[in-house]
């Protein structure tokens, strides 16, 4: 597949006339070809309209046609082949089996949702049958769907070029949903976002769906990326980035004539705590296995551990010393723009200048551009607690470890934090007290509690939850991972007295989609109603 720097707008592609740019090879700094031109104005109208015109009709597509659908979009990214990975390498600096498994996760993600959508419980279908003879007042008979919500717009992210971009967890989630998608590609893996792009336009004609139903558009997140969030026919919006590029974006939706949800997956530091029994039996073992996921993809993971809380003392000086010794010899690692290098380099200078914390260990020395060299920082709780600073994630293989003198002011540090996507607990038996009081506020707190385990690795499957209270997400209600992603995309509509023959499928008193319904409040597998 040749990569020439063109928009998808449904079925055509077109070289936008803003402003051309290039994607940076962040391992050498050089320009890679070839030019992309951005979008404009005419771009976004012309995606918006067709996606709108697509709408009723793809929203209303079988279950089984969708289905074929995610699963066709799934077999065209394999059947780009090796030139996928090689240009997403080149795009982002992430190695080859990162990337190979991303392209693994990304088929395995689209596959998953075919399999949600044909098993339909997420049309939750509700009958509550007429009752003309109930007194004093007879019941009408009334009938409960989902159905999609209209366009999402989705911008890609940086950091996950397949999983969380084109083809990643909102559009798979978004047209599992029934609604058609308009893609804002990040600016920095524009190769791979037309590779993708295209294999999802290939499976649009194929399927026989309308062309609206996918568009791509490459340009400036100010201009067309609010253009498309403030356009009337965009019902909801899909977003993995910064804190001030999603903040910005809820602002816009907000504004609308019409306002509309915006799911957007920002800021989070992920807290990892260390109980007492635990830190004694496995220092050493833990400080070597934070480090790991510390280090993991040049920690440019929204799950990476940038902060780990513990009580003062000789068990927790072990595992700061096996900690600091395997981060000493961490290599450095290329990371995904100038952009995020200069911000990580900023976040790290500024940490270790703060007169509250202490320089525990930097990894090697950087030998190429655009490189993380990890850092790992102590400080107390005392100033964290004063210091609000403290609590900004620096995105990358940098983390802060909290010296908490007791239970209390761990809690009162838990307490301070903002919504996280993930808190993480290592305990044994004899944890298990210090737990049950600390489960409380870290379910307030996290979208994803852990025990025993390391928060990057987001496994993609019906309980995952990938979200988490602000500024983890902008809306807590969801996740951005997992099947139930699903649920951000529809709403319910509610059919009264509508005679059997115009009701949608899933409603009909045959049960023709063979769903598990609940009627007259009871929970019933496939059959008619009172079946
Ligand atoms: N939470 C995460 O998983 C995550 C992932 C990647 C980056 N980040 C953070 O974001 C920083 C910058 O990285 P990035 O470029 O990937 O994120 P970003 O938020 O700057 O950009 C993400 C996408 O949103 C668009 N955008 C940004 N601001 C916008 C605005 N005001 N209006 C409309 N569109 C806008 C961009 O054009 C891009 O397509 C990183 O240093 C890191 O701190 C977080
Ligand atoms: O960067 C955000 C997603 C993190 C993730 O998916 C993972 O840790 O696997």
């Amino acid at each position: 597949m040749t990569i020439r720097g063109e928009m998808l707008i449904g079925a055509t592609a077109l070289r936008g006339a803003e402003t051309e740019f290039h994607a940076i090879d962040p391992a050498t700094g050089a320009a890679l070809e070839p030019g992309f031109g951005g979008g404009g104005a005419a771009e976004v109208e012309r995606a918006c309209a067709l996606a709108w015109e697509a709408f009723d009709l793809y929203r209303e597509t079988g279950l089984e046609a969708r289905a074929v659908f995610l699963e066709t979009i799934a077999a065209n990214i394999l059947a780009i082949g090796d030139e996928l990975i090689v240009r997403a390498m080149a795009e982002s600096g992430l190695p080859r089996p990162r990337l190979e498994g991303e392209r693994g996760r990304t088929v395995g993600q689209l596959r998953l949702f075919a399999r949600t959508v044909r098993e339909g419980s997420w049309l939750e279908a509700r009958i509550d049958p007429a009752q003309p003879t109930r007194a004093p007042l007879p019941r009408a008979d009334l009938r409960q769907r989902h159905i999609a919500l209209g366009p999402v717009a989705v911008f890609g992210a940086s950091n996950f070029p397949l999983a969380f971009s084109v083809a990643g967890g909102d559009t798979a989630s978004a047209l599992a949903a029934g609604c058609p998608v308009v893609v804002k590609a990040h600016s920095a893996h524009p190769g791979t976002s037309e590779l993708i792009g295209r294999a999802v336009q290939a499976a649009v004609a194929s399927c026989g769906l309308p062309e609206g139903v996918f568009s791509l558009l490459f340009g400036s997140g100010s201009r067309i990326g609010a253009a498309l969030v403030a356009d009337p026919r965009v019902k909801a919006v899909g977003f993995t980035g910064s804190r001030r590029g999603g903040v910005s974006l809820t602002q816009v939706a907000a504004a609308r004539a019409e306002p509309i949800p915006v799911y957007a997956e920002m800021s989070s530091i992920n807290p990892v705590i260390l109980l007492s029994a635990a830190l004694a039996a496995r220092a050493e073992a833990l400080g070597a296995g934070f480090v790991g996921s510390l280090t993991m993809g040049a920690g440019q993971f929204c799950t990476n551990p940038g902060l780990v809380l513990a009580l003062d003392g000789p068990d927790l000086e072990r595992f700061l010393t096996a900690a600091a010794e395997t981060l000493g010899g961490a290599a450095p690692s290329t990371m995904l723009t100038p952009g995020i290098h200069a911000a990580y380099v900023e976040g790290v200078a500024r940490i270790a200048a703060n007169p509250a914390v202490e320089v525990l260990a930097r990894g090697q020395q950087t030998v190429g551009p655009h490189q993380c060299r990890p850092g790992l920082f102590t400080s107390s709780a005392e100033a964290f607690l004063s210091d609000p600073a403290l609590h900004e994630e620096i995105f990358g293989a940098a983390s802060l470890v909290i010296r908490c003198p007791d239970v209390a002011a761990l809690r009162a540090v838990l307490e301070r934090l903002e919504g996280q996507l993930t808190a993480t607990l290592h305990m044994d038996a004899a944890d298990a007290d210090a737990v049950r009081a600390l489960l409380p506020v870290l379910e307030r707190k996290a979208g994803r509690i852990l025990a025993n385990g390391w928060p990057t690795g987001v496994e993609v499957c019906d309980a995952m939850v990938h979200g988490g209270p602000f500024p983890a997400t902008s809306d807590s209600r969801t996740t951005s991972v997992g099947t139930l992603a699903i649920r951000r995309f529809l709403r319910p509509v509610c059919y009264q007295d509508i005679p059997d023959s115009l009701l949608p499928e899933a409603l009909r008193d045959g049960n023709p989609l063979g769903l598990w319904r609940r009627v007259d409040g009871v929970l019933a597998a496939a059959g008619g109603v009172g079946g």
